[in-house]
């Protein structure tokens, strides 16, 4: 029996994680992962710059033989828009299409990105991404720091198809991003650095992307750079994500003589005639040189995409090829079904291979209605699940995956719409919340400029601007026709830092921006604890919460002090135990009595906190289960051992019993937390920590350093390999507790010369040496 105060901790976060605050505040101390760039504004255009720029639709072509690729389209943007003023529909939804560019860090997707608006006539001043202007890295630490933050959606066109990107970052600290991204895209484009091949955070983008069963086509990147290699790229798809390719074109030449590629499907070649932006290209005969490795290649991608189709393959077999249009089709078809993934190549910075590369994603890439329909369920009851086919005459149904703060019109909430139409000044429903929302406006974004529109449809991604209550994975949809599409699901944060704002006027400014930058991005948490005066905030990496600070200087304006970063550890059990706990207290007026008998067990990692009640015959009262709900709930954020937040424990109410006048929901509330004290000890209780796997790319010279280094931080080394320039690939297990400041110690260590990367492996027990400390700053702190 006990009873006990209770320290309060409020909590900001948004999906109800909660955490409490250990840490003593000290100086900010955080890393940059690159030197800072200058910074310069983005190259957005105005609307006026666009019209002059965007004259009649025309494609052109300097090649004398027939040619149905693309140079460079410029069109008429009336004649495209989503739709008229009366919501006919401008594009047809079989011509739309919602892609997305994903690679390791650095691999080129900006430049990409920025070569397909310059190519399909939307930006004609191109941003580079080293000079800090490319448009779709518009925030200003995303042009310092020459990485991409947030995912910018864009709209463009080609070849009359209406292409909506999202354009996502690599680094893996922003890996939220690309999962919101590949939920609401229908396909991707993977790029690859043709000199390192498959990096590490390919692998993990892949894995999201199957996830998500989005259909890929892939880019082999910078054919010009020293050590580039195709069939290296190639390979790789195979043995390290285990795809199979189909290879559409081959490279003519390669580093500073790559010319160009051999279009496989038409078996000519297509060669630029320099390397500029805007460089024409123009079709030629294949060089003698490559012709053997030309029909090799040719023949692999015939023999696979005929086995897709009976008639295709049995004319084959008698010695007939496809002719182009049913290739063309087979490959669609085989792309859509991911039963391979065609290859390209080429050279963003260059300006060689973006134009075929639009093409492959017209010709390979699928529509709203090549890709399944939209499932969801019934907003009263989860039971029911609904679908929405992609079409304007369903009833609306919209996605909301990305809420953005904007200092023009507030918050803008993007959406990718699944069925029916949208409509500015409308209500909608937020199906989650059951409550209804205005769309004040809508727009039509590219980068950071936009353009107002009246109406969206079915396959549309639009930001809309005035909703108060949606936040990010939320269903947006017809009132009448309510509908809750699948949720989207939210790393936790790993690592967090206490943070105080330099003076006391700052307090509440700064909270004001904690609410907003939690508001946009679910894997950033931030909770209060009042009693110890502290804030501290959670994320996904030293970068991201470095990031979270530095805009809380310059779009909230408010100067704050910085912690250590922590790890976010976690708690959980070993063992079941079951636990009969009575509350109980008679002194003077109305007693108190809770009788109860929690059985706590262990699930398997990721399942988080679960509760059941197996209670019969009313032993303890319907009415007095919520309380011991509550009771469990407000400890599973403060585990026994440190304090930290409980996972993976399924708490089963068995049995109990009650006093008919002294019971109350508070005596069970209490009878709960005392239960679950006494059971969590009696569970063989443990600590987790986040297992980063840990690549770390090095000259040989130094790789006696890094290992020696590496084991001295609880590593452990799983691998080594080699790379092109005499480099070597150590691939590691660390503790993510040890890997602070690493980036500096590396950068110290081999004179600037490696390079690594780090992703979420698994969470492990915390040896004991290391749980005895934790605890012990606990008491401390708790004292
Ligand atoms: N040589 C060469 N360099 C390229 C090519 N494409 C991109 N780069 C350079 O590679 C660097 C990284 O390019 P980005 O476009 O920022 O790569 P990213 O994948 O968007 O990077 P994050 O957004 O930070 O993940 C920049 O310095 C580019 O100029 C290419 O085809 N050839």
């Amino acid at each position: 029996m006990a009873t006990e105060s209770v320290r309060v901790v409020h909590s900001f976060s948004f999906n109800g994680s909660q955490t409490r605050p250990t840490i003593p505040l000290s100086p900010a101390r955080f890393l940059g992962l690159r030197p800072p760039r200058s910074s310069s504004s983005s190259s957005s255009l105005t609307s006026s710059s666009l019209s002059q720029f965007f004259g009649n639709l025309r494609f052109s072509s300097n090649s004398s033989k027939a040619s149905h690729l693309r140079q460079h389209s410029r069109r008429n943007l009336s004649v495209f828009a989503m739709a008229a003023d009366d919501g006919k529909r401008a594009v047809p939804l079989v011509d739309y299409r919602n892609i997305g560019i994903m690679a390791h860090i650095d691999a080129g997707k900006t430049t990409t990105t920025e070569r397909i608006l310059y190519y399909t006539g939307r930006n004609y001043k191109i941003g580079e991404v080293h000079e800090g202007t490319a448009t779709m890295d518009w925030m200003e630490q995303e042009q310092e720091r020459g990485i991409t933050i947030t995912s910018a959606a864009t709209t463009t066109f080609w070849d009359k198809h209406r292409i909506n990107i999202i354009d996502t970052p690599g680094h893996v600290d922003f890996t939220l991003e690309v999962e919101r991204a590949l939920r609401v895209l229908d396909g991707a484009i993977c790029l690859f650095d043709s000199v390192a091949g498959v990096e590490p955070q390919s692998e993990t983008v892949w894995r999201q992307a199957d996830k998500y069963g989005v259909p890929r086509i892939c880019f082999v990147n910078k054919m010009d750079r020293l050590g580039a290699n195709f069939f290296r790229t190639r390979d790789m798809i195979v043995t390290n994500l285990g795809a199979k390719p189909l290879v559409l074109q081959i490279p003519v030449g390669a580093e500073d003589n790559f010319k160009g590629v051999i279009d496989l499907v038409k078996m000519r070649a297509i060669l630029w005639s320099g390397e500029e932006l805007g460089a024409k290209f123009s079709y030629e005969d294949i060089p003698s040189d490559l012709q053997e490795l030309a029909d090799e290649y040719r023949s692999l991608m015939i023999e696979t995409i005929v086995e897709l189709d009976d008639e295709a393959m049995e004319g084959y077999l008698e010695g007939v090829e496809p002719d182009e249009a049913t290739i063309k089709k087979l490959i669609r078809q085989g792309t859509i079904s991911a039963s391979f993934v065609p290859v390209l190549c080429g050279s963003a910075f260059k300006n060689k291979g973006v134009q075929p590369l639009l093409d492959a994603v017209v010709d390979y890439l699928p529509s709203p209605l090549d890709v399944p329909p939209m499932q969801g369920t019934d907003a009263d009851d989860p039971e029911i699940t609904i679908e929405r086919a992609a079409s304007d005459d369903e009833p609306f149904a919209g996605l909301a995956f990305k809420i953005m703060s904007d200092p023009f019109v507030g918050s803008l909430t993007f959406v990718r719409i699944y069925a029916g139409k949208l409509t500015a000044g409308s209500y909608v429903l937020n199906a989650n919340k059951g409550k209804k929302e205005r769309i004040g406006r809508l727009l039509e974004m590219h980068a950071n400029s936009r353009e107002d529109v009246k109406v969206a449809l079915a396959g549309d991604i639009v930001a809309l601007a005035g909703l108060k209550d949606t936040v990010t994975g939320e269903t947006l949809s017809d009132p009448e026709h309510p509908i809750v599409l699948e949720r989207m699901e939210f790393p936790d944060p790993v690592i967090k830092v206490a943070i105080e704002p330099k003076t006391k006027a700052d307090v509440d400014k700064m909270g004001a921006g904690l609410v907003k930058l939690a508001q946009e991005d679910p894997s950033f948490h931030f909770s209060r604890d009042e009693e110890v005066n502290q804030t501290v905030i959670e994320g996904m990496g030293e970068l991201h919460l470095e990031i979270i600070v530095d805009r809380l200087k310059r779009e909230f304006k408010v100067e704050a002090n910085v912690g250590a970063p922590q790890v976010n550890y976690r708690e959980s059990i070993s063992k079941v135990a079951e636990v009969k706990y009575v509350h109980k207290k008679q002194s003077g007026g109305q007693g108190q009595f809770a009788d109860i008998t929690i059985r706590f067990e262990p699930m398997e990692p990721g399942n988080g906190y679960e509760f059941k009640s197996e209670i019969k015959g009313g032993a303890v009262p319907r009415e007095y289960i919520p309380g011991v709900m509550k009771g469990l709930e407000e400890c599973m954020s403060n585990g026994v051992l440190a304090g930290f937040p409980v996972v993976d424990v399924r708490a089963v109410l068995v049995d109990g019993s009650y006093h008919d006048v002294d019971s109350s929901v508070l005596a069970f509330q209490l009878a709960a937390r005392g239960a679950f004290r006494e059971g969590m000890k009696r569970a063989s209780p443990k600590m987790l920590e986040p297992i980063m796997k840990v690549e770390v790319v090095t000259p040989e010279e130094h790789l006696g350093d890094v290992i020696g280094d590496l084991n001295s931080r609880r590593g452990q080394i799983n691998s080594f390999s080699d790379k092109p320039g005499g480099l070597k690939v150590v691939d590691s297990l660390v503790p993510l507790a040890e890997m602070f400041q690493y980036v500096s110690t590396l950068r110290g260590m081999t004179k600037g010369r490696a390079s690594y990367t780090m992703q979420l492996a698994r969470f492990d027990v915390v040896p004991q040496h290391i749980q005895n400390q934790l605890a012990a700053k606990e008491e401390e702190v708790a004292a």
